[in-house]
């Protein structure tokens, strides 16, 4: 059975830097942003209502209008469960197809900064959060994407705070610039092996 990770944590914190890691030791992770994309390009049920809700501008020029979703979803909580309404229940499908091709697999992950938000939870045996202070978190965002601080906090203020998160977490891996990530990751894998059979319920 594989064992499922949802790798959590606020735009910054470094998710990705993690199921990098993850993907080098051998780990598949499916990474939410990227696939979530595809989806709203390809999937017809999510193209027609996100039309019907955004207009056509929606895929202006054939390819998705970014700025435009970014500004109506991070514009207030209401339009942000619209569109989550609209996109994450096909999300977790896809997920779990993505899943059962990799059957073979003794560990997969998932990467989400709305993981526990977006009720993929429950679709993990284990939740681990990826946790950087958020001055950090906003440094590196505005870096990385040449973004403002006042739309990066924007979308911080969009996700569950990290006191939440670190709430919901089975595991937390510190990647504050300062303490050493790789042996925390693979302290991780060490224990989800070791704790196997702990994490899969016998078989009846
Ligand atoms: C709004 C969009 C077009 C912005 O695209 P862009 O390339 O500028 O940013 P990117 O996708 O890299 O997202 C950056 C970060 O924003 C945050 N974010 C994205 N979607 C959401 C959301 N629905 N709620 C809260 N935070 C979000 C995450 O921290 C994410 O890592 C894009 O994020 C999107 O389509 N979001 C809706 C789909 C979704 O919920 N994706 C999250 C994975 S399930
Ligand atoms: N320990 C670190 N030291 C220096 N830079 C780092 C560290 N961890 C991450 N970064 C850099 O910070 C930026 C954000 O990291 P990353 O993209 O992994 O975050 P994320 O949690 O996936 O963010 P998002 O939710 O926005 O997708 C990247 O440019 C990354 O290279």
């Amino acid at each position: 059975m594989t064992i499922r990770i949802g790798i959590t944590g606020g735009i910054g914190s470094g998710k990705s830097v993690v199921s990098r890691l993850l993907e080098v030791m051998g780990i598949p992770v499916y990474i939410s942003d990227v696939e979530t994309k595809q989806l709203m390009m390809t999937d017809t049920c999510i193209r027609s209502e996100l039309t019907s809700l955004l207009g056509k501008e929606a895929y202006a020029g054939g390819a998705l209008n970014k700025p435009l979703l970014a500004s109506y979803l991070f514009g207030s909580p209401g339009h942000a469960r619209e569109i989550n309404g609209i996109i994450h229940p096909r999300v977790k499908e896809d997920f779990r197809q993505w899943l059962r091709r990799r059957a073979t697999c003794s560990m997969a992950g998932i990467e989400s900064a709305i993981l526990i938000e977006a009720g993929f939870a429950g679709e993990v045996d284990v939740v681990v959060m990826v946790y950087a202070p958020e001055e950090i978190r906003v440094q590196r965002a505005m870096k990385r994407d040449a973004s403002s601080r006042e739309l990066i906090e924007k979308r911080i203020r969009s996700q569950m705070s990290d006191e939440e998160k670190r709430g919901q977490a089975d595991f937390v891996i510190v990647n504050d610039g300062e303490t050493p990530l790789i042996p925390q990751v693979l302290a991780l894998i060490t224990f989800l092996s070791q704790n196997n059979t702990y994490l899969c319920p016998p078989k009846k």
